[in-house]
């Protein structure tokens, strides 16, 4: 399948409405598929959850050790639809990163987690899903060509086309996006197009498609009006019935839901300095609010009523620590407390049938070369709709193309003063190709690292696919460009008029713009900011620049300094663009026989300390570069991804 053909696929696996399977996967691919009938037989029942003893340190270099979450336990059974509510700053977030099992670096989890009595792993990815409090998503493409993407990526890779369609028509309809589903995503703030509350749902049925029997929220209605708001509860909660919704188990971080909203969950968990203040239904929260001399008022929402119990005050910070320390510790031996005790004893020795970690255990998700062509295809997509990227950057090239070549129109000839002229529109090919395209792509990994990693942490692809993703979409971008300029300035120029000459200068003009992209994606790679690697590869930069042997001869440089030309690709395509112009130039006509000419092309080749036997080396030694900066920038990648999860 070449880059069109995927462009077709996601874009044609839109257009499948009504009838997914007739118009999108073919009419033969519905019936009797592998994947329609495999993946619903293995959806995954709901799983019991369980953690004892649980604390969570934030461990930051250079800042002391805090203590975030402290010795919880508790447990949730199939089915259940739980809300774990608090002030701001209780733990609710840090407590259920940890119990998802994706707790970001430098935040250490102790104590015992459980699934079905199994000590948590990296198996959760698989289990549970994650909707976090900030959605990410690529801001170009559509509802629906996200879904596309995601479906394909996650699912087992037996599923069929029309399993896939029908799975992506079901969430669109269940979550309300099937009116904008051909919207781009858009980004808040900037080119904003869907809503809010869609970009919540459209993050909600993107978890949904691997109908993980465990779900963990963060704030899922936050920014939704009371209406979505409840229709999202809604449907977790259908979510959690039994046969219909398979009894899933759904932890969710809530902020002042209304009365209404809070009675749809069957569990609150209050959270309040780290440490559990309550576990059990509303009702029961209430009781024991009320037994500890804190009555909730006949017309106050209950949740407003236990968020502001727990909270600490501003002037009165002490006195409220400490009422909060003493109704978490009436809970810690309150019945409710033995209750769960006993209940987390029950999950961790109980016999349960083995559960089913989607997509692996039906033939595993998407294979890497997959991934990596969907991947690229993703990005693609993003390249050819952001029109800052595409757009302009051909047309800045096509104007400074025609503006050097007229500036050379007429003065390479060959002759003395037509030396310097050739010589100057060479490096005009060479570092009109060399600095914007490395400095154009410095932004790509500091920008997208928090997509990268949000998926990367869902197990959907590792940084391989990502970093390789990134070189594949930009690569037509990186043999189009280079060549309309090279067409254009070389002949409006008046360079050597040789079809061999110009066909390899193109190719060389074309490997220093893939050589210099392959230096920026590096610089990006290392560094965290755009500013951070500008500061390093500015004075890079001018090192290259000045040993590229049109500045200095290259002979003359002083030995401490004479070694970094051999790492300029400046100075290899110059030289090599140079040997095409001067090899076998007889005769260069001189004004004044008395003095100092250059009589031929080797005599150019030999002022300039250039060789001609050096051209394949020349474009070898490109080639090498080329390859090790993409190696270093994985490298760097790798270890940064590393470091951050
Ligand atoms: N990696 C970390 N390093 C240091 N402190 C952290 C880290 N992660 C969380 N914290 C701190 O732990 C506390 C609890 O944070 P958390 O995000 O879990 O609260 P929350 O209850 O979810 O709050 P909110 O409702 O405002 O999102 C906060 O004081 C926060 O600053």
């Amino acid at each position: 399948m070449d880059t069109e053909h995927l462009f077709e696929h996601l874009v044609m696996e839109q257009d499948a409405d009504e009838d997914p399977a007739a118009s999108a996967c073919g009419t033969g691919s519905g019936s009797g598929s592998i994947g329609s009938s495999s993946v619903d037989s293995d959806t995954p029942r709901g799983v019991t959850l369980s953690w004892r003893d649980l604390t969570v340190f934030a461990t930051a270099r250079g800042a002391p050790c805090k203590r975030i979450i402290k010795h919880v336990s508790g447990a949730v059974r199939p089915g259940a639809l739980v809300a774990v509510m608090g002030a701001s700053g209780a733990g609710k977030s840090t407590l259920m990163t940890a119990l998802a099992h994706r707790s970001p670096a430098g935040v250490a989890v102790r104590g015992d987690i459980r699934v079905d009595g199994r000590p948590v792993g990296d198996f959760m990815r698989r289990l549970s899903g994650f909707l976090h409090q900030e959605d990410l998503f690529v801001a170009e493409l559509t509802v629906r060509e996200h879904l596309n993407f995601m479906a394909r990526m996650r699912l087992d890779r037996r599923t069929s086309c029309w399993e896939r369609q029908r799975k992506v028509q079901q969430l669109l309809r269940q979550l309300g996006l099937t009116a904008s589903q051909h919207t781009r995503i858009g980004t808040p703030g900037h080119d904003k197009v869907i809503s809010g509350g869609e970009r919540k749902r459209l993050a909600f049925a993107t978890e949904l498609l691997t109908e993980p029997p465990l779900l963990f929220c963060d704030e899922p209605t936050t920014g939704l009006d009371s209406y979505s708001a409840q229709q999202l509860v809604d449907l977790m909660q259908r979510m959690t019935e039994r046969p219909r919704g398979r009894g899933k188990t759904i932890l969710c971080t809530i902020h002042q839901p209304s009365s209404d909203l809070l009675a749809r969950f069957h569990r609150i968990m209050l959270v309040a300095d780290g440490r559990i203040a309550f576990i059990g239904t509303p009702e029961d929260a209430l009781l024991f609010f009320r037994e500890q001399g804190y009555v909730c008022p006949a017309s106050y929402n209950p949740a407003d009523f236990f968020i502001r119990t727990l909270a600490c005050m501003p002037g009165s910070e002490e006195a409220s620590k400490a009422a909060v320390r003493k109704i978490c510790d009436r809970f810690a031996v309150s019945d409710h407390a033995r209750k769960m005790e006993m209940e987390v004893m029950q999950t961790e020795s109980g016999t349960y049938p083995a559960f089913v970690v989607q997509p692996a255990a039906s033939g595993g998700a998407a294979m890497w070369p997959q991934k990596l062509w969907l991947l690229t295809g993703r990005a693609m997509l993003q390249v050819a709709r952001d029109p800052s990227i595409q757009g302009m950057r051909l047309l800045q090239k096509l104007a400074i193309a025609v503006m050097a070549g007229l500036c050379f129109l007429g003065t390479v000839s060959v002759s003395q003063t037509g030396v310097m002229s050739v010589q100057g529109a060479l490096f005009i090919l060479v570092s009109e190709n060399t600095f914007s395209p490395m400095y154009s792509v410095l932004g790509v990994f500091p920008s997208e690292l928090p997509l990268y990693l949000r998926e990367h942490s869902a197990g959907l692809y590792g940084p391989g696919a990502f970093y390789m993703s990134k070189v594949l979409s930009m690569l037509p971008g990186l043999v189009v460009e280079p060549l309309i300029f090279a067409v254009l300035a070389y002949w409006l120029a008046g360079l050597r008029d040789d079809l061999y000459a110009f066909g390899m200068t193109a190719a060389i003009v074309i490997l220093t713009m893939n050589v210099s992209t392959a230096c920026g994606f590096f610089f990006s790679a290392a560094f965290e900011s755009v500013p951070t690697a500008m500061a390093y590869l500015v004075p890079f930069d001018y090192v290259l620049m000045i040993t590229s042997g049109v500045f200095v001869k290259l002979s003359t440089l002083p030995s401490y300094v004479s070694w970094t030309q051999y790492l300029s690709w400046l100075m290899y395509s110059n030289e090599a663009m140079s040997i095409l112009q001067w090899q076998g130039v007889g005769n260069i006509t001189c004004p004044d026989a008395t003095l100092p000419c250059l009589q031929d092309g080797d005599h150019v080749l030999d002022h300039y300390s250039f060789d001609a036997t050096h051209l394949s080396r020349n474009i070898i030694a490109m080639g090498a570069l080329y390859a090790l900066f993409h190696a270093l920038g994985l490298l760097c990648l790798w270890r940064r991804v590393r470091r951050l999860q």
